[in-house]
C-alpha cells in the first residue's frame, strides 16, 4: 500500500508493510511487530542528496516521530553505495533561491535525524562520502558492509566543512582524529573506520547488516522510551543548538562561500574529473 503520509500509519500487528513516498526517491518499511522503521534511499545513480530526496528524508522523520516509531535503520537500496553526498549538482553554477532551499532542507533533516527521540542505526551498505558521511554520523550506530569507504573529504573537493558536520563527527571519534581526517580530506576504509570508532560493526551482507541493527535497537526494548529520548536529547543539546542559533549565518556563509569563483572552478573540475572516471 502506498501511503503520501505516514502520519496515517496504523501498526498492524506483525508482518512488514513497505511505503513510498510521492516521488520516491526514498521508501520505507515498517515492521509490524518491533516498530522499527527502514528507511532506504533510492535516488539512482548513487543517492546523491538533492532538494528534493532531503525533502523526502526530512518529511519521513517528521512522520516517524509523529508515529512514535521504536527506532529506525537508514541504508541505501542501491547497494555498493550508502550515498554519494550532497549533489554537486545542487552547488555548482547554482540557481541561488533553489541553492537556499536546498541549504536550509539539508539542515532540517540533520536537525531532525540528529535530535530524533527514536534510536537510529545507519546501515552503510556502500561508499559513504560526505554527505553520506554526515548522515551516517547522525544516528547512534553505524554497521558498516567491507570494502567500502567513510568520510568528511570536503577539503579534497577545495570546499569547507560546515562546523554542524565538524561537531557530529567530532562527537563520534574525538577532536584530534577529526582533525587529522578533516584537513586532508580523508576517506577511511571500513576496516580502518572501525579502528578510530568511526563504525561500530563491520558486516559481510545486507542479511547480517540488517540482524546486527535490529540487535542494536532491541538493546533498548526495556529502556523506557522517555528517559532515552531526553538522555539523548542532553547529550545532543549543545551541538544542536549551536547549530540552530547560527543557521542563517551558516546559510549565508554557504550562500557566499559556494558562489566564489574559486570554489565554483574546483567544484567544476571535480565533477569533470568524476564523469571522466565513470566514462573510462
Ligand atoms: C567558511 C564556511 C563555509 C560554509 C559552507 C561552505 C561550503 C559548503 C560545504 C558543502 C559540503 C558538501 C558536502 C558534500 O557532500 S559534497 C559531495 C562530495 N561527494 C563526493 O565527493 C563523492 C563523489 N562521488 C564518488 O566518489 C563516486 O561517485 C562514488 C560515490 C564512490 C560512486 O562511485 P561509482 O559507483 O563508480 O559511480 P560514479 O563515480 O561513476 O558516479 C556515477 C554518476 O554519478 C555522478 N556523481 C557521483 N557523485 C556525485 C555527487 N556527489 N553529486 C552529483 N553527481 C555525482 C557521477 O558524476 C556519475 O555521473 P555520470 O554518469 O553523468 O558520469
Amino acid at each position: 500500500m502506498a501511503l503520501r503520509n505516514l502520519s496515517k500509519l496504523k501498526i498492524h500487528k506483525f508482518g512488514i508493510r513497505q511505503f513510498s513516498k510521492e516521488a520516491n526517491l526514498v521508501s520505507v518499511a515498517v515492521n509490524d511487530k518491533t516498530g522499527v522503521a527502514t528507511l532506504n534511499l533510492q535516488r539512482p545513480p548513487v543517492n546523491s542528496l538533492n532538494l528534493e530526496i532531503l525533502s523526502e528524508i526530512s518529511s519521513t522523520l517528521t512522520d516517524l516521530e509523529k508515529n512514535k516509531t521504536r527506532g529506525l535503520i537508514l541504508t541505501s537500496k542501491n547497494e555498493g553505495i550508502f550515498s554519494a553526498g550532497l549533489d554537486i549538482m545542487e552547488m555548482y553554477k547554482p540557481d541561488v533561491e533553489r541553492m537556499k532551499k536546498f541549504w536550509t532542507t539539508l539542515q532540517d533533516t540533520w536537525i531532525k535525524l540528529y535530535s530524533c527521540s527514536f534510536p537510529s542505526v545507519a546501515l552503510i551498505n556502500g561508499h559513504a562520502p560526505a554527505g553520506g558521511c554526515l548522515l551516517a554520523l547522525s544516528c547512534e550506530y553505524r554497521v558498516m558492509f567491507k570494502n567500502c569507504t567513510i568520510g568528511l573529504n570536503e577539503t579534497q573537493l577545495g570546499i569547507v566543512a560546515p562546523q554542524w558536520f565538524i561537531s557530529s563527527m567530532r562527537n563520534v571519534i574525538g577532536q584530534r582524529q577529526t582533525e587529522s581526517a578533516l584537513t586532508q580530506g580523508r576517506m577511511f576504509k571500513t576496516e580502518e573506520a572501525l579502528s578510530i570508532g568511526m563504525i561500530d560493526e563491520v558486516v559481510e551482507n545486507n542479511e547480517e547488516g540488517v540482524a546486527r541493527a535490529a540487535a542494536f535497537l532491541k538493546r533498548f526494548e526495556r529502556i523506557p522510551p522517555m528517559a532515552r529520548a531526553m538522555t539523548k536529547k542532553y547529550i545532543r543539546k549543545e551541538t544542536i543548538e549551536n547549530m540552530v542559533k547560527n543557521r542563517e549565518e551558516d546559510l549565508k556563509n554557504f550562500v557566499t562561500y559556494g558562489t566564489q569563483p574559486a570554489v565554483q572552478e574546483y567544484l567544476g573540475a571535480y565533477l569533470q574529473s568524476l564523469k571522466k572516471k565513470s566514462k573510462a
